[in-house]
């Protein structure tokens, strides 16, 4: 059996602006996705966080007989669909949250599956070359995405992605308090959202993501000087523009100008956005009002690590 170990991801900056080339800041975060892969004699996906009504499903030819089915489990099959040569598997795919709450959980499952997956073939990929199959894999399934979730997982730590392309992982550390609320859409859905705004409004848009990116390079520089006063403001104004570009929550807007008065450092909407993920500095008072909205506080201590082959007996 192989087992592979996935970290899944923190969003500090620039979300939705690194979909049009703005730079970003994410970190690997020590809840970790686990994928099982071993011999079965024929083609079968298990996962404890799934829940499909009306199931129906032959994934000999990996084709789905439901809509349903397929939006959910399209992140796995377009995983295994990579892969020309198929040897037949039980995949096991255990999650600590619930699927598609801001926290890479696409870009994990990804990144997770081509790992064990490959493995369970006999390849030796690296965990660049496992970032850069499962980033264009995430975005076959979605048709618009960045790199950031499925390098960030696959490679770990806390990364900095240039707005000309590739990334850069930096030595500091983050304390954050961070948890989620379920959310009612999805990343794909919510990024053709904003596509949309881009071509009603281009110069308004382009400005805020222009505006985002800057804020990101004065986050990066503030990360590494340890000014977490500073950070934590540029953590406000950055949701703030995520707001202004559609992608929030009511509830999450409501914690996020408490956490403001409440004196907390910093605070923002972390991901896709439409709920989900929130972080804010390190805080009691933060882990407090998260819990006033119902939210599941998530261990966000970095994980210097991505994707880990685990065990293979
Ligand atoms: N445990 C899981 N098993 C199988 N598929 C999963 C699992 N968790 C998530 N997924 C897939 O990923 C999809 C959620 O992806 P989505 O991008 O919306 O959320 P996210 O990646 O957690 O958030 P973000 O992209 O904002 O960081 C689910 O609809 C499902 O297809
Ligand atoms: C919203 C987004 O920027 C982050 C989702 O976690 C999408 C992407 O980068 O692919
Ligand atoms: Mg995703």
């Amino acid at each position: 059996m192989i087992i592979a170990e996935v970290p899944l991801k923190l969003t500090l900056f620039g979300e939705h602006a690194v979909v049009y080339e703005q730079p970003a800041l994410a970190m690997a975060i020590s809840e970790k996705m686990i994928i099982k892969v071993k011999s079965n004699e024929k083609m079968i996906i298990k996962s404890n966080s799934l829940s499909i009504k009306g199931i129906k499903v032959d994934l000999n030819d990996l084709k789905l007989e439901s809509e349903e089915t397929g939006k959910i489990l399209s992140y796995v099959i377009g995983a295994l669909s990579y892969f020309k040569e198929k040897k037949n598997a039980l995949i096991e795919i255990e999650s600590p949250v619930d699927p598609s709450v801001g926290l890479g959980t696409s870009a994990a499952v990804i990144v997770g599956i081509v790992s064990a997956y490959s493995r369970f073939l006999g390849y030796e990929l690296t965990n660049e070359e496992i970032a850069k199959i499962s980033h264009n894999i995430e975005l076959s399934i979605q048709g618009i995405g960045s790199r950031m979730d499925t390098y960030t997982t696959a490679l770990g730590g806390l990364i900095y992605f240039p707005k000309d392309g590739g990334y850069e992982i930096l030595d500091q550390n983050l304390e954050l308090t961070a948890g989620y609320i379920k959310r009612v859409t999805t990343t794909k859905d919510i990024l053709k959202y904003v596509r949309n705004m881009k071509e009603k409004n281009f110069e308004i848009f382009n400005d805020i993501i222009n505006t985002i990116g800057k804020i990101t390079d004065k986050a990066k520089n503030l990360i590494k000087d340890g000014n977490e006063e500073e950070l934590g403001n540029l953590m406000y104004i950055n949701h703030g523009l995520l707001m202004s570009l559609g992608v929030t929550y009511p509830l999450v807007d409501n914690l996020v100008s408490t956490a403001k008065n409440l004196g907390i450092r910093g605070c923002k909407i972390s991901g896709g956005g439409g709920g989900g993920a929130i972080i804010c500095t390190n805080d009691v008072k933060a882990e407090i009002l998260l819990n006033t909205i119902g939210a599941r506080i998530i261990n966000c201590k970095k994980s210097e690590h991505g994707v880990m082959i685990k065990e293979i007996n």
